[in-house]
C-alpha cells in the first residue's frame, strides 16, 4: 500500500492540506477529484516523496518515509512514479524523447545493469511483457542492451515510433511528449503510479490510449494507481473508487 496519513501542508501561512489521509492499494485505481486549488497536486507531490509535509506520514509498502526528495532512499523513490499534467514542464528540453524515456535508468545508476549483469535472465522484467532479454546469461548481457530493449518496448507500447524518439520536445506535440513521460514513468517498474491530470490537455484518442497503457501495466504488475482528474466521467470509468478532496483540503478523504 501507498499510504498518506494526516498530511498537513502549508504554503507560508496558508494551510493547503489539513490532516488528509489517503491509501492506494496495490492493483487498484483510486480516483481523486476535488475543486481547482484544493490541493490534489500538492498531495500527489507529498505521496511521491517530492514535498515534505508539515506533519503527517507517508509509508510505501509499510516502510515509513523519513527523508524527502533526492534524500529519500532510492528504493523507496523508485517505487512511486508521478506523471504530470504538463509534460513540457516535466522534461529537460535538451534531451531527445529516447533520452527522456531512459532518464530514470541513468538516475538509478546500475539498478537495471545489476539485473542483467547478474544473469538473472529477466532483464526485461515488468516492461511490456518482453520477457527475457535473450541476453540474460551471465557475462553476455549488458546493461546497455537491456536498457535499450526496455526503452524500445515501452516506446512501442505508448505509441512512439523510432523517428519520434530521435526528436526533442520542441519538435513533438503535447500528446507525443506525454507518451514519452508515461514510458519514462514505467521504465523502473514502479509499484505505484500517480497520474496527476495525466490526460487533461490531450485529445480523446491519446487520452484513451494512455489510460489503456496504464491499465495494462497495472494488470501486468499489480501496481496501484492514483488517478487525479477534474473529469468525473473519466474517473467513473477508470477508477475502482473515487475520493473527493474538499476546498482548502479540509475534508477527510475516504472512498
Ligand atoms: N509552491 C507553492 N507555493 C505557494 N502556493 C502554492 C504552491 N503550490 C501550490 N500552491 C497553492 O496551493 C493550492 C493548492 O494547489 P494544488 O496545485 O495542490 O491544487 P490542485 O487541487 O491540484 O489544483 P488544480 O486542480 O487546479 O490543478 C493552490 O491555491 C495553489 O495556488
Amino acid at each position: 500500500m501507498l499510504e498518506a496519513r494526516d498530511i498537513t501542508v502549508r504554503y507560508g501561512s496558508r494551510t493547503v492540506l489539513d490532516r488528509v489521509s489517503l491509501t492506494v492499494e496495490p492493483g487498484a485505481v483510486l480516483g481523486l477529484g476535488g475543486p481547482s486549488g484544493c490541493g490534489k497536486s500538492t498531495l500527489a507531490r507529498v505521496m511521491a516523496m517530492m514535498l515534505r509535509p508539515r506533519s503527517g506520514s507517508v509509508a510505501v509498502d509499510g516502510r515509513p518515509v523519513s527523508r524527502w526528495r533526492q534524500r529519500a532512499p532510492r528504493e523507496l523513490r523508485t517505487r512511486v512514479a508521478l506523471i504530470y499534467q504538463q509534460p513540457r514542464l516535466a522534461v529537460d528540453p535538451r534531451l531527445t524523447l529516447r533520452e527522456i524515456v531512459a532518464e530514470p535508468l541513468a538516475a538509478a545508476g546500475t539498478a537495471a545493469a545489476g539485473t542483467a549483469a547478474a544473469g538473472t535472465g529477466t532483464a526485461g522484467t515488468g516492461t511490456a511483457g518482453t520477457g527475457t532479454a535473450g541476453t540474460g546469461t551471465a557475462g553476455t548481457g549488458t546493461a546497455g542492451t537491456a536498457d535499450a530493449e526496455r526503452v524500445a518496448a515501452l516506446a512501442a507500447e505508448v505509441g512512439l515510433t523510432g523517428d519520434l524518439l530521435t526528436r526533442r520536445p520542441h519538435e513533438v506535440s503535447d500528446g507525443q511528449l506525454q507518451r514519452a513521460c508515461v514510458a519514462r514513468a514505467l521504465i523502473l517498474s514502479p509499484g505505484y503510479l500517480i497520474c496527476d491530470e495525466m490526460t487533461t490537455m490531450l485529445d480523446a484518442s491519446t487520452q484513451a490510449h494512455l489510460v489503456r497503457v496504464v491499465n495494462a501495466y497495472r494488470e501486468r504488475t499489480g501496481a496501484g494507481v492514483l488517478a487525479i482528474s477534474h473529469d468525473a466521467v473519466l474517473l467513473g470509468r477508470w477508477a475502482d473508487g473515487v475520493a473527493e478532496l474538499g476546498q482548502g483540503g479540509k475534508a477527510a478523504v475516504s472512498v
